[in-house]
């Protein structure tokens, strides 16, 4: 059974000028300790997703339909009041880009600690800073018995999300949300804190969810990724199948325009086009005006298109629909390894 399951989730922000869907009818579930990275151009609407999760989009905002489950309770249907208790930072935690956000200045890292930790487990005092020195230890602050004592200023960045990872796991929630975690960070130091998330992610048996707009961290620790574009999850693929076999053209742009670290590629593609204004998206798939591989009329008159599972691959296009796509075989038509099951 899937740790989280997302149905047909939809998120508007209400604005001066109408109403903009940021995230529409989105479906994906994330599995028992699983990496699953969400990837996409700058305001596809990655953050509005992970935000929506525990509703702490801007007032502005508000899930216009669909589900959120996990652990047997709808999300998406509960109030504010009952995700405070029952489910922030016990069973699902959230981290962002800028470890400052989430810390009190005016408070010891101890204190935030240990605050988390009586607030959500049977734990008294001496117990929760025993707890807390420990977890400073696993996400590898040295000396944690004397840092502990110290405020959030006299810590780098580094060890600053480093410590918010701390809070962030210290009530072992099943899933954490990271929200472009390291993306303020110098190079070397965003690899120690994807190393430490992966490692903590197994160790805790946490489930994470990575926002980010990177595919070179999705590549680094991600199971399966999802890509979106203009509020729609474009592709959900495993890792390496992404990679390997991109199956939307905006995925395919989107690898395409990575340079190639160490090998011959020079030229940057970059998509040509513009992303849609929210309020009014093109009719058809959202992608249409920039794509390069429209097939049909469905593409540009049509309704967005439905998922459709190429060989483990879902994708969102009507490349893969045999009414649309008249070129279209179906994936079966890969010959079968002789000695194959069919
Ligand atoms: N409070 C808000 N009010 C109105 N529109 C908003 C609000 N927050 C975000 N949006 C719009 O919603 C869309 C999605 O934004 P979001 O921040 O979720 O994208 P993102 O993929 O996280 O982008 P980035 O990579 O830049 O963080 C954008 O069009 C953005 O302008
Ligand atoms: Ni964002």
């Amino acid at each position: 059974m899937a740790r989280l399951s997302v149905t047909d989730l939809s998120v508007t922000y209400r604005t001066g000028d109408g109403d903009l869907t940021a995230v529409d009818r989105v479906t994906f579930d994330i599995q028992d300790n699983e990496i699953f990275g969400i990837v996409g151009e700058s305001g596809c609407g990655k953050s509005t997703l992970g935000d929506s999760f525990l509703q702490l989009l801007d007032e502005n905002g508000s899930i216009s339909g669909g589900s959120i489950v996990y652990d047997g309770m709808d999300l998406a249907a509960m109030t504010d009041r009952e995700l405070a208790d029952e489910v922030r930072g016990n069973k699902i935690s959230m981290i962002f880009q800028d470890p400052n956000a989430s810390l009190d200045p005016v408070y010891t890292v101890g204190q935030q600690l240990v605050e988390t930790i009586t607030k959500h487990l049977d734990m008294n005092k001496k117990a929760a800073r025993e707890r807390a020195i420990e977890l400073l230890d696993d996400v590898g602050i040295p000396d944690p018995e004397d840092r502990i004592d110290n405020y959030p200023h006299s810590f780098s960045g580094g060890q600053l999300q480093r410590i918010v990872i701390a809070i962030a796991l210290s009530c072992e929630p099943g899933l954490l949300i990271a929200d472009e975690p390291t993306t303020g960070l110098d190079v070397s130091i965003q690899a120690q804190i994807l190393d430490l998330l992966e490692e903590l992610a197994e160790s805790h048996e946490t489930s994470i969810v990575m926002i980010t707009h990177d595919l070179g961290v999705v590549a680094e620790i991600c199971d399966r990724v999802g890509v979106m574009y203009a509020g729609n999850m474009v592709e959900i693929a495993p890792i390496q199948q992404l990679f390997d076999a991109p199956r939307h053209p905006y995925t395919q742009a989107l690898l395409d325009s990575i340079p190639e670290r160490h090998g011959m590629k020079e030229d940057l593609t970059v998509i040509p086009g513009h992303p849609p204004d929210l309020r009014q998206p093109p009719t058809g798939c959202r992608y249409n005006p920039r794509c390069d591989q429209v097939c049909g009329m469905e593409c540009e008159t049509g309704d967005v298109p439905p998922t459709y599972d190429v060989e483990g691959t879902d994708v969102m296009c009507y490349l893969y629909d045999e009414g649309v796509n008249e070129a279209y075989e179906g994936p079966t038509n890969i010959v079968a390894e002789p000695g194959g099951d069919d």
